[in-house]
């Protein structure tokens, strides 16, 4: 028996020639929030649709609550939940109505006013999803997702169209599931959100795991910092992984106040985009070697 919500191992989906998920290992333990990052095709909605018993794989071993969601039973099915998109939007129900109707497929749901609170969307709880905004239809396939109180949810791109306060209630929102025990699989190509929410962060490119670490881990894989400053009227840049030393040298050099001086370091977006780029210069150079 293993303590993983989700255990992944070998998983491949080819479209044809396509490998969009091409062999992906991944253990989520239970109560982990975890984010999945990549860039646009990178195979996050696929494995996630795998994993949620929506698509069919192509080879591979997948263990979802200890179940293969291949053959997802209704009782696996209450213990998961999906955010599908826009799903509400073609619902004739009202929002609190929507919620009320999907919760009595659950044996243990949340409470429907207490999660449009939660949302943000008390004002609209008697609004048709039609008469909403496309944030807010948003924000009422969240609370559909999470409507049935699951042990693991899936919340592909959740926050697409989010406001920052609703951003902000949404993040309120998943740590208090976090709090609970709840398993959080999200996707997302917000960086912030990610460092913010989750335990660890995998980034998936061309359908491989490159990296999987904890936000505070993947930023500490860049060493160099970044010291800027304006010398003689141009802008100058140093990157360095001894910015002390450079700065002695740089004092010493130049008499009085240093303009523009500020010294940073690589954000998690400067690590994500090195790891991407390098993934993408890598399928480049295979791509022009001769078969
Ligand atoms: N039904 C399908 N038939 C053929 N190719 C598909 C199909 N679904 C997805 N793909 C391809 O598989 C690859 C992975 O797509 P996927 O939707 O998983 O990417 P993603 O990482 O979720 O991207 P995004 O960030 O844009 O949502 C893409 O190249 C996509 O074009």
């Amino acid at each position: 028996m293993t303590d993983a919500a989700i255990s992944i191992a070998g998983l491949h989906k080819h479209y044809g020639d396509l490998r969009a998920v091409d062999g992906l290992d991944l253990e989520i333990p239970r109560g982990e929030v975890f984010a999945l990052l990549g860039p646009n095709g990178a195979g996050k909605s696929t494995t996630v649709e795998i994993l949620e018993g929506f698509r069919k794989r192509t080879a591979g071993e997948v263990s979802v609550l200890g179940i293969d969601p291949h053959h997802a039973t209704k009782e696996w099915r209450t213990r998961v939940g999906v955010m599908l998109q826009s799903t509400s939007a073609r619902s004739s129900l009202t929002a609190r109505e929507a919620l009320l109707h999907t919760s009595r497929y659950y044996p243990n749901p949340r409470d429907v006013d207490a999660t449009l609170d939660e949302v943000g969307l008390t004002e609209k709880a008697n609004a048709k999803p039609q008469t909403l905004s496309g944030g807010q239809q948003r924000r009422l396939d969240v609370a559909l997702a999470v409507i049935g109180n699951p042990d693991l949810v899936f919340l592909d791109e959740p926050t697409t169209g989010f406001d920052p306060e609703a951003r902000r209630r949404f993040w309120r929102l998943i740590e208090g599931l976090s709090g609970d025990g709840t398993t959080v699989v999200l996707t997302t190509h917000y960086l912030d959100e990610a460092d913010h929410l989750a335990d660890r962060i995998g980034i998936i490119a061309s359908g491989r795991l490159v990296a999987l670490d904890t936000p505070d881990g993947l930023r500490s894989r860049a060493t160099d910092a970044r010291i800027t400053w304006t010398e003689g009227g141009e802008p100058r840049t140093e990157e360095t992984p001894t910015p002390a030393a450079f700065l002695r040298d740089l004092l010493g050099r130049i008499p009085g106040e240093v303009e523009g001086l500020r010294v940073t370091h690589p954000s998690l977006e400067d690590v994500y985009l090195r790891l991407v780029d390098d993934v993408a210069e890598v399928d480049a150079a295979a791509e022009e070697e001769p078969s």
